[in-house]
């Protein structure tokens, strides 16, 4: 049997990629650092999928062959490495670094045994995740396995996309039991890809991915990311509760048509499409079934202001073509104002706002210079969000 590794057994690994490489005939490998996850998975080998949707064709769905091994035990990770057909991972952006040391040691290891093609697919909310993630396998690995690693190792980016929240399995419920909206899009680099193309079903391949991959980004995750943090500031817990309030939710729509405009100015897609395809994620955000924490959505704030993230990468491309970004510098100012102390960027966000003054950190972090127009409209949007 085909073997994948999945690195991160969470909400995506379980609920979308895990389950499409085990419906494709793979058995899969998760690697994680929890232990009750890695437990759950050896001795179950299988877990539910709930659909939370209005009467979905297939309410709960069942995936098999699966186990678990542990990310920091290198004999583990370095057999599944040898092992494995394909390697995706859904762990978050930040964790790339971390694991980057076992995948060259593994890709190493492979060499030395003669084995040949290998994708890795890194699913993380992100432009060019898997290309990052070859950037820092390369500081570990070798000069005489890199040539090997050109040649064999192909490294696809990938656009992901399925709402999956927290989900409570009730109290005799199993730890990897996971809820999942019903929509799910896996779009991947087809000319990354080394050697044959792994078929997997419900991967669809371009050859135009950044394209597909700030069209989400810069939509779903913009118009997800200014629910929550406009949400949190008004004490909503749950993404489609903060919808409910007219003045967010025009807002959101505002921002997300702001991003579409110019979305559809760089990348040529079609205005109308473009307008249904807003139109739908509104949708899927109202969805009654999906009760998403808005601490979730708005999680690692310092990640979420990066220059190519999903509030300032719009605002960018919108004045690259000269077109309104008022309500995506007021979601950018929301975002300043997170105030969560159970989210660690959160609380470094807070510290260097109150030491540093908001306008450094705006040019620091989001890369706006002090006393630029949009600084001083950020200003002004904070100042009134905080009022
Ligand atoms: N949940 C969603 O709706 C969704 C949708 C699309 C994309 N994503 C992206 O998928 C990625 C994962 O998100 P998630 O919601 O599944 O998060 P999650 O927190 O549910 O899962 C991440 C998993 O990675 C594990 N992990 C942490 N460090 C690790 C390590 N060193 N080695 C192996 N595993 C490690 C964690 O223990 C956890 O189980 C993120 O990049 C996110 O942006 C999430
Ligand atoms: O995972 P993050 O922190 O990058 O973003 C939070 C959510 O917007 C995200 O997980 C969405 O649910 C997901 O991207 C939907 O496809």
């Amino acid at each position: 049997m085909k073997t994948a590794l999945h690195f991160g057994a969470g909400n995506i690994g379980r609920g979308f990629i895990g389950a499409l490489l085990s419906d494709s005939g793979y058995h899969v490998v998760f690697a994680d650092v929890v232990e009750k996850l890695i437990n759950a998975l050896n001795e179950y080998k299988s877990y539910n999928i709930t659909i939370l949707d209005v009467a979905p064709d297939e309410p709960i769905k069942h995936i098999s062959n699966v186990s678990g091994i542990f990310s920091n035990n290198p004999e583990q990770l370095n057999a599944a490495i040898l092992d494995a057909e394909i390697i995706t991972t859904a762990v978050g952006p930040n964790v790339l670094r971390i694991i980057s040391r076992s995948l060259a040691a593994g890709i190493s290891e492979r060499k030395k045994q003669g084995k040949e093609y290998l994708n890795i697919i890194a699913c993380e909310n992100m432009t060019g995740a898997s290309g990052h993630l070859r950037d820092e396998i390369l500081k570990h690995l070798p000069e005489e396995d890199q040539e090997y690693m050109d040649t064999y190792v192909g490294f696809p980016n990938c656009a992901v996309d399925r709402i999956v929240p927290p989900f409570n399995p009730g109290p005799n419920g199993n730890v990897l039991s996971v809820g999942v909206e019903a929509f799910f899009e896996w779009i991947v680099e087809e000319p990354a890809f080394k050697g044959p193309r792994p078929e997997i079903k419900g991967m669809k391949l371009t050859d135009n991915l950044v394209a597909y991959v700030q069209r989400k980004l810069f939509t779903l995750n913009c118009g997800h990311a200014t629910t929550a943090y406009l949400g949190y500031l008004k004490g909503y817990k749950t993404v489609d509760e903060a919808l409910k309030d007219k003045s967010i939710e025009s807002t959101v729509h505002a921002a997300m048509k702001e991003s579409g405009a110019a979305l559809c100015k760089k990348h040529g897609f079609d205005e109308e499409e473009h307008g249904k395809y807003i139109e739908k994620i509104m949708n899927r955000f109202r969805n009654p079934y999906i009760k998403d924490d808005v601490a979730r959505v708005g999680r690692e704030p310092l990640r979420k202001l990066g220059p190519a993230d999903r509030l300032v990468g719009p605002a960018k491309m919108a004045d690259e073509f000269g077109l309104p970004k008022d309500n995506l510098l007021k979601a950018i100012a929301a975002c300043l104002l997170y105030d969560n102390k159970d989210d660690p960027q959160s609380v470094t966000l807070k510290k260097d706002i109150e030491s540093k003054g908001l306008e450094e950190v705006l040019e620091d972090v989001v890369g706006f210079k002090k006393g630029s127009k949009e600084s001083r409209q950020v200003l002004q949007a904070y100042n009134e969000l905080k009022a």
